[in-house]
């Protein structure tokens, strides 16, 4: 596997769509966020298409799909109506991720493991339509292997138990989690990313873990926008993982010497 040049930022602007809706007007505009996010330095567009429709619609991804100017990772539930949306808008990525009805937000990863079929099934149409493929599962080997079984290229892995984390040590022991996982996944060959619940304040350290390709944040870069607009707020986030990278590897070089 050829270890990435950096770590990627994909901006998720579900949130955007969530102030839009909350009015039902035509503003805030997805397509003029994704557009400032990605001339602030964003390596992608993240967009999960909820199967309630609480924020992004379908209008949008059709709309972004004829603007983006990066890629878009298409954040969705493993249903069939799903699939057929993937198959018309043809987007770069698509993270296949759990969906609940009632939930305020994604609130674990996929269980992969007790729905290989169902998910293989899934991969399988997707990536015969040429959209590569990435599952959203918790830290775990037991999902990394299922995720192998499915013919998956990439995970996403969710970071929110590490994000909600309320003591020092429990947020110590699930960092510890998603660096385990990571580096097992990586040993597999699979693409690695990382997301949920990220923000200014905790996206060091995980940015500081090896062989991480891509992170997808969307609600604590969005947050964050409302005071300093959006591209400061891409810029903001970038320089964080930058740092935290360059930390690492003059750790790394400093060993060597
Ligand atoms: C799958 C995921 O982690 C993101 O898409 C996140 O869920 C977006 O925010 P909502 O959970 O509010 O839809
Ligand atoms: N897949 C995670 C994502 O896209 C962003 O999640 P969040 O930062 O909005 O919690």
């Amino acid at each position: 596997m050829i270890e990435p040049s950096r770590l990627l930022l994909g901006v998720n602007i579900d949130h955007v769509a969530t102030l839009r809706q909350a009015r039902g007007t035509r503003y805030p505009d997805t397509v003029l966020a994704a557009a400032l996010a990605e001339e602030a330095g964003a390596d992608g567009i993240t967009v999960h298409l909820r199967e309630d429709r609480r924020h992004i619609q379908d209008r949008d991804i059709y709309l972004l799909r004829d603007t983006l100017q990066t890629r878009m990772n298409f954040e969705m539930a493993v249903t069939n109506e799903m699939i057929s949306i993937a198959q018309k808008v043809r987007p770069a990525h698509c993270c296949l991720v759990p969906e609940k009805r009632e939930e305020l937000t994604t609130e674990g990863g996929l269980d992969v493991l007790s729905h290989l079929d169902h998910v293989k099934a899934a991969t399988d149409r997707l990536r015969a339509s040429e959209i590569e493929v990435s599952l959203f599962i918790d830290p775990d080997n037991a999902q990394i292997d299922a995720a192998i079984a499915c013919g998956a290229p990439a995970i996403e892995l969710h970071t929110g138990a590490y994000a909600d984390a309320v003591t020092a040590a429990e947020q110590a022991q699930e960092l510890q989690r998603i660096r385990h996982a990571a580096a097992y996944a990586y040993e597999q060959g699979l693409i690695v990313n990382a997301g949920h619940g990220l923000h200014y304040h905790n996206v060091e350290q995980i940015a500081e873990i090896p062989h991480l390709n891509e992170l997808n944040i969307g609600h604590g870069l969005i947050a964050r926008a409302v005071f300093v607009g959006l591209k400061d707020a891409v810029r903001e986030m970038r320089q964080l993982m930058m740092e935290a990278q360059a930390r690492v590897q003059t750790q790394r070089d400093a060993l060597v010497r």
